[in-house]
């Protein structure tokens, strides 16, 4: 456990986390619970949604919430209703969508779970507090950030962001393991893009303790990144879906709370990645929702990292990936144009 100064020291910070019934759900509400994401001084509200026929499995959840006896929580809003799950949150989760199964491709989700992104856009934008903090966890989740921005317009673009730090410590938990050292000693791996098969890893401007070559090198050189490492992390999610009949849970729960916890309360410096609305960064197409590396600073700031060294190699990967996002964006928006 670890303890913060609390983001709100005169309240709870209330959370919405919806398809609080699911699989990540159940593995994320614990560590929301025990202060992993907001440390132990901070007081947490839960407003939890689900669909009306899963109401009867979120009350064992919210029973089970009730037994655990976690001193930080403070209240418990269940609710197949998404404008009193929304109304006055400071951080949105963004979880309840279908999961895929085995051989569909991320992407393949966007008609059944984009609808449920615009609809909840729609409710955010007239009741959610402008300041909220949404992430969105369901797949495609950057382009359901893209679509309930679309359907937000009065939140902030800054203010919504999908997730891509599973893919991060995937890989950061990768390089590690490859070169014998703790995870704690990885800094500077970025994904670029979208959260799918064309996601570009990228360890070529990272740094690891007691290694004063390149990582690129250390790690077995350009074709060990091309062959092994990047089809490698861009296939992970199909690998845990072939392995476990179901998709990743635990790991995802684990991202979505350093996600939630590194913008809320900062980096401490460190870069992460976040999928986040497009400025043109990087000569990236302007408007879709990207993975960067990013810097969180307390409060829920980031600002994208500038100036990192691209390779033709990077620069062909990071292309790849904006397309399909561009691809995925003309898709979505032709339902509502
Ligand atoms: N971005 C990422 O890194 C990751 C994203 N995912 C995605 O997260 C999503 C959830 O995955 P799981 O928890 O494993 O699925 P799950 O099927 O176990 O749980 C999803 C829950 O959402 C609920 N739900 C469906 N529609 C809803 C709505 N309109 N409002 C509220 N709740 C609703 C369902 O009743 C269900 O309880 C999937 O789209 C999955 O692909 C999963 C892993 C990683
Ligand atoms: O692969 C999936 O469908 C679930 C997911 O997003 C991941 O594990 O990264």
């Amino acid at each position: 456990m670890f303890d913060a100064e609390p983001v709100f020291p005169d309240r709870p910070i209330r959370v919405a986390i919806t398809g609080a019934a699911g699989q990540i759900g159940y593995a994320l509400l614990p560590l929301i619970c025990t202060g992993r994401m907001f440390g132990m001084s901070q007081k947490v509200s839960l407003h939890l949604l689900e669909i009306t026929p899963a109401l009867t499995a979120l009350s064992g959840v919210v029973m089970e919430l009730e037994d655990c006896a976690f001193p930080i929580l403070d209240s418990i809003l269940a609710t197949d209703d998404p404008a009193e799950c929304f109304k006055d949150v400071d951080v949105a989760m963004l979880v309840g969508s279908f999961p895929r199964k085995a051989g569909m491709e991320r992407k393949e989700l966007l008609s059944k779970n984009g609808a449920i992104f615009h609809g909840q856009g729609e409710i955010l934008e007239a009741v959610a507090s402008k300041d909220v903090k949404i992430v969105i966890v369901g797949n495609p989740a950057n382009t359901n950030a893209l679509i309930l921005s679309y359907f937000a317009k009065g939140i902030p673009v800054q203010n919504i962001s999908a997730l891509t730090r599973l893919d991060h410590n995937r890989t950061v938990g990768l390089v590690a393991k490859k070169l014998g050292t703790s995870v704690a000693n990885v800094e500077g791996v970025v994904i670029w893009g979208n959260h799918s098969s064309t996601q570009y890893p990228d360890v070529s401007n990272a740094k690891v303790k007691g290694f004063s070559q390149s990582i690129v090198e250390a790690m077995g050189g350009v074709e060990y990144l091309e062959e092994a490492m990047i089809p490698h992390i861009q296939g992970r999610g199909a690998s845990i879906i072939a392995a476990r009949k179901l998709s990743s849970a635990m790991s995802a729960a684990n991202a979505a709370c350093d996600h939630v916890r590194d913008w809320l309360l900062g980096s401490n410096g460190r870069i992460v990645s976040m999928a986040v609305h497009s400025s043109g960064e990087y000569d990236i197409p302007k408007g879709i929702w990207y993975s960067f590396p990013v810097q969180c600073s307390r409060g829920g700031k980031f600002t994208i990292v500038q100036g990192l060294n691209v390779s033709d190699f990077s620069r062909a990967r990071m292309d790849a990936t904006a397309k399909e996002l561009t691809e995925e964006r003309e898709a979505a928006l032709s339902l509502y144009q």
